[in-house]
């Protein structure tokens, strides 16, 4: 927590102390209400039965127990209102760093699996949630736990040494809770894992599952394995209510022997001894409660840590250059693609990407062609060769300054729920409506805007799940140029197009190219010299590399 914590910046270190103090002062005010009410009644009963109640003065301990009543009520709701509102703004910053980092650390446009992100929630939640639910209750338990030393100390020697053995037992039983929970929770994990990769494999293929007739039986067997999951999820609770249990009874039975050995000691002190020591075993008890989800909170911020510091996919420079006001030429020499930890797929034969110029990247299925727009694109870094921008080294650069004059248009686009102008709007948000129609035309999209009466206003599903495979590329490609940028790299752009559409597609794409001076490079199947007039045509064939499958 103190990892995750200072790697945030340290931030709301004030709110975070008030909240220990409250927590602290609201744990100390319990046992303290109930160790002075207890003294104070006892004492009152023997004044009363002895017939010297009116010589008793009543009025201190009756304003201690008032106070302490007010006091408690007071810092418990004081913690509730300053532990929320520290773990909300916590909250608000752990959110922003992880995905900062998250975008960061990922090379290239795969979607992130479906049970990688659900891992990644339930770590937020376990996270978010450690303040409020382990840390103070922690602190208020310490709280009480000391209030009732302090009685007990006050009652002898005898009542402190069996209140600290009990409430070192209540610890150990804590300890012990904590090693039991970390062995129960292994054996859950691996349960929980299988669940929640399988359900989200459900929810991804439910289509591919429906049209093969498996869905059924798919969640038949997910639903079993959540019965099973959820009954250890419910004996492991079985077991932390036990512990529960155990150190409640362990209070009562320190209590019955601190009054009954501390011969020493007033009755009215003993019997606070007695009350004290039952509320800091009560808070002991729930504090327990919680810290069973010490485990698993440990390993989500051990994990959320480990995301936080992952390095960059894209190494920013120390020192970068300015930004450029071009990218133009691009210009790649003995260029290698490929992936971390595994050998280069291939070399790139050398490109001079300049204004006004059409590159096709041929090649067989699997050569790098997408590998290779990405690196263009910089969101995947070369393990070897030259890349530069503008005369201007790749690494030199800041990514966010190369990509801002790159649209991008990949194979399996992706949109958000929306309409189709918010999807647009991502690439360009102070776009008018006409810049958005003058985008759809040229990438051939008009067709879907017009069919519906809400136009660009019309709803586009998660995923846009409501548009045919070649509809979301053309999209892609109008998003893509929408804010006019010098290099624009277009995956498969043709693929599922009949040769008329591909010819008018290839025809405004070329007037667009030459209108804004900007260099298109495709991956295609399906190369065609003949598509680009006016523009200065290459094909650059990749082939798949020998070395791939001898090294890495
Ligand atoms: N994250 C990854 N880690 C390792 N290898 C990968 C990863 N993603 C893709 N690959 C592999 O890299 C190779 C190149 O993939 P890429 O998508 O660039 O090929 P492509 O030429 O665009 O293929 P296609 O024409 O089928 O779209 C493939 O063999 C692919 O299996």
């Amino acid at each position: 927590m103190i990892a995750l914590w200072t790697r945030l910046g340290r931030p709301f270190r004030g709110r975070i102390a008030l909240a220990f103090l409250l927590a602290t002062a609201g744990g100390a005010m319990a046992a303290l209400l109930l160790g002075v009410s207890g003294w104070f009644l006892t004492a009152s009963a023997i004044a009363g039965a002895a017939g010297s109640a009116y010589a008793f003065n009543h009025l201190y301990p009756s304003a201690t127990v008032r106070g302490t009543a007010m006091g408690r009520i007071l810092a418990r709701y004081g913690e509730q209102l300053v532990g929320h509102d520290a773990t909300l703004r916590l909250s608000a910053r752990l959110r922003r760093h992880l995905f900062e980092a998250e975008a960061r650390a990922r090379a290239g446009l795969a979607r992130p699996a479906s049970d990688s992100l659900a891992v990644f929630l339930d770590d937020v939640h376990l996270a978010e949630g450690a303040l409020l639910r382990l840390w103070l209750p922690a602190a208020s338990a310490a709280a009480a736990s000391l209030i009732a030393l302090v009685f007990a100390g006050l009652a002898g020697w005898v009542p402190l040494a069996v209140v600290a053995g009990g409430l070192a037992l209540a610890l150990a039983t804590g300890r012990f809770g904590i090693a039991e929970q970390r062995r129960i929770d292994a054996r859950l994990q691996t349960l929980n894992d299988r669940y929640r990769r399988e359900a989200a494999s459900l929810v991804e293929n439910r289509v591919e599952l429906e049209a093969l007739g498996r869905f059924g039986d798919a969640a038949a067997a997910l639903g079993s394995l959540s019965a099973e999951t959820a009954g250890q999820a419910l004996a492991a609770g079985r077991r932390t209510r036990l512990a529960g249990a155990f150190i409640a009874m362990l209070g009562g039975l320190s209590a019955t022997l601190a009054v009954m050995l501390g011969s020493g000691a007033t009755v009215p002190l003993l019997a606070g001894t007695a009350l004290s020591v039952l509320a800091a075993h009560q808070s002991l008890a729930i504090a327990l409660g919680a810290l069973t989800a010490y485990p698993a909170t440990e390993l989500a911020l051990l994990r959320l840590n480990t995301r936080i510091a992952a390095p960059p996919a894209i190494a920013e420079p120390a020192d970068p250059a300015p930004a450029p006001g071009t990218i133009l030429p691009v210009r790649t020499r003995q260029l290698q693609i490929g992936f971390p930890g595994a050998a280069p797929l291939c070399e790139v034969p050398d490109l001079d990407l300049a204004a006004g110029s059409v590159t096709e990247i041929t090649g067989p299925s699997g050569c790098g062609k997408t590998t290779l727009l990405e690196t263009l694109a910089r969101l995947r870094p070369p393990p070897g060769g030259a890349l530069d921008y503008a005369g201007i080294e790749a690494a030199d650069l800041r990514a966010a300054a190369i990509r801002q004059h790159t649209g991008f248009a990949p194979q399996m686009p992706d949109t958000m729920r929306g309409t189709l102008a918010d999807a647009l709007r991502l690439a360009q948000p102070d776009a008018d409506d006409a810049r958005l129609l003058e985008a759809c035309r040229t990438a051939l999209f008009m067709p879907v805007v017009t069919r519906s009466p809400e136009g660009l206003y019309q709803s586009l599903e998660e995923g846009g799940s409501n548009l045919s495979g070649g509809e979301l590329r053309r999209l892609a490609i109008a998003r893509a140029i929408l804010r006019g940028p010098e290099l624009v790299l277009l995956d498969e752009p043709f693929a599922g197009l009949d040769a008329p559409m591909r010819e008018t597609l290839a025809a405004n794409l070329g007037a667009w190219a030459r209108g804004h001076a900007a260099a298109i490079v495709l991956a295609t199947h399906i190369p065609a010299a003949g598509l680009w007039p006016g523009l200065t045509y290459r094909q650059v064939p990749l082939t798949l590399s020998s070395k791939r499958h001898t090294s890495g």
